[in-house]
């Protein structure tokens, strides 16, 4: 059995964070464990609270997690406050966490904001060095590589940017730009532009913390990065254009997309 963690925030409507990442681990045959680093009150119209759990507690997750089933890869969403990324730094490096996907959630497709501002630099200096993969959407790549994206060649640029100044490959993710899906993954000095059809849906809840924990999954089985991060996008593709539809705003993907193609004599 292959093991995966995460590491995030609980989203009460189950689109995102916490809820989103144990969906999708299973659903690709993964074991799932979770290290909560915040309860947030949240639907698909917005998030109305943010509830932190302290560093001790945190911490207390990530040892009893890695004392006993120990994670093949770790997938690491909202972290709000500093405190808490710095425990998390800590303990990664304490127990030599392998396969470390680190997504910097800044703001919920709602416009909420999910990290305070000195967060951030935080997150640059504690987290990004351990990060084997970081993954970006287009805004938070303007605030990390501290450029405006007008363009794809602005968005080679910003990426080059970040993989020089933190050492660590970068998926930037095209969800929020242009008339297509396409992603930039930038690794071992090379460009990869990994082309995707943008569906006509405007329920993407969660489609970040989908990505990064279905890309943490196919890590922990041993796929390579590149594998990794294309089966990853295609599972994430395929849970929009499903076309759920739940919530009054922008409602979540479907990550059973394929479970629900067996009939139910498979199922159950
Ligand atoms: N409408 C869409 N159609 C197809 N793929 C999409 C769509 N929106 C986002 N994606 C894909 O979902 C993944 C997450 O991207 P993005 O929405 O940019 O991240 P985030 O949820 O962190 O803001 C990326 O692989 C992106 O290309
Ligand atoms: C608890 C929690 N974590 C993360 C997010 C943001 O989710 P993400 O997949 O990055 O992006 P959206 O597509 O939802 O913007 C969240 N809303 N809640």
């Amino acid at each position: 059995m292959y093991k995966a963690l995460t590491i995030a925030g609980s989203d009460s409507s189950g689109g995102a964070g916490i809820q989103a990442d144990i969906k999708t681990m299973t659903a690709h045959g993964v074991y799932a464990m979770s290290v909560i680093t915040a309860l947030t009150a949240q639907n698909t119209t917005g998030v109305t609270g943010i509830m932190d759990v302290s560093k001790e507690f945190l911490e207390e997750q990530m040892d009893c997690v890695f004392t006993d089933i120990v994670p093949d890869a770790v997938k690491i969403g909202m972290v709000s406050s500093e405190g808490l990324i710095r425990s998390i730094s800590k303990k990664l490096k304490q127990y030599g966490a392998q396969n470390v996907v680190v997504d910097p959630v800044m703001v919920a497709t709602s416009g909420s904001r999910l990290i305070t501002e000195e967060a951030i630099s935080v997150l640059k200096e504690a987290l990004f060095p351990l990060a084997d993969l970081l993954t970006p959407n287009v805004p938070e790549t303007e605030v990390i590589a501290g450029i405006k994206i007008k363009t794809k060649e602005d968005m080679v640029k910003a990426t080059k940017m970040i993989y020089n100044r933190y050492g660590c490959p970068v998926l930037c993710k095209g969800g929020h730009f242009g008339n297509d899906a396409d992603d930039l993954l930038y690794i071992d000095g090379e460009i990869h532009w990994l082309k995707g059809e943008r569906y006509d849906n405007p329920n993407t809840h969660g489609t970040g913390c989908t990505l990064s924990s279905a890309i943490a999954s196919n890590l922990s089985k041993g796929y390579s990065m590149i594998e990794a991060v294309k089966l990853a996008k295609t599972y994430v593709a395929k849970a929009i254009d499903d076309n759920m539809n739940l919530g009054k705003g922008r409602g979540p993907l479907n990550h059973m997309w394929k479970i629900m193609q067996c009939d139910d004599n498979f199922i159950f």
